[in-house]
């Protein structure tokens, strides 16, 4: 029988308001990546869409609803996953998250999971310290929203 990579595949949300700026969270310090920053977002489940997850993790993290016609993809990022306690396979496992935009939310977001929540001009995120993934996908974003104000 043929051997399939089974990934551990993570979808994260960039909310990006009228004036560009993006929404990232700082990590709780109890967690995987605790103080950094990151985008909302988190691993896909068993019958679930990448966009499933999107909605379902930025309601339970920000407290907002988000619709999955609103997501628009930018891009992914993928690395060999980080070994966990509580799940031995991981370290065996390619971990592969993909980025969506969102322009359009209901409610206000607020840090229901992580120690805060702050808005950043894309071009400041790269100076934040955030997990290795979130580096490349911040760079596909900014690409992405000059992509999107030149009118491509
Ligand atoms: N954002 C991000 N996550 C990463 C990177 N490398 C890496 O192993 N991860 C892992 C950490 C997390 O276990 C997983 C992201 O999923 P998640 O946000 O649901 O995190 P978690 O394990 O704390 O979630 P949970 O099941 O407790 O809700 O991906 C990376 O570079 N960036």
């Amino acid at each position: 029988m043929e051997k399939l990579l089974t990934p551990l595949l993570v979808t994260a949300v960039a909310l990006v308001r009228p004036d560009d700026r993006v929404l990232l969270q700082k990590r709780d310090f109890s967690a995987v990546h605790g103080g950094l920053w990151e985008f909302p977002g988190g691993k896909v489940e068993v019958g679930e869409t990448p966009e499933d997850a999107a909605v379902r993790e930025l309601e339970e993290e920000l407290g907002i609803g988000i619709s999955a016609e609103a997501l628009d993809p930018v891009g992914f990022a993928s690395s060999s996953a980080l070994p966990s306690s509580t799940d031995q396979s991981r370290h065996q496992r390619t971990l592969v998250i993909l980025l969506y935009a969102c322009r359009l939310w209901q409610g206000e977001p607020q840090a229901r999971e992580a120690e805060a929540v702050a808005w950043y001009r894309p071009e400041t995120i790269a100076r934040l310290s955030m997990p290795p993934l979130d580096y490349p996908l911040s760079e596909a974003l900014i690409r992405h929203l000059r992509a999107d104000s030149s009118g491509n």
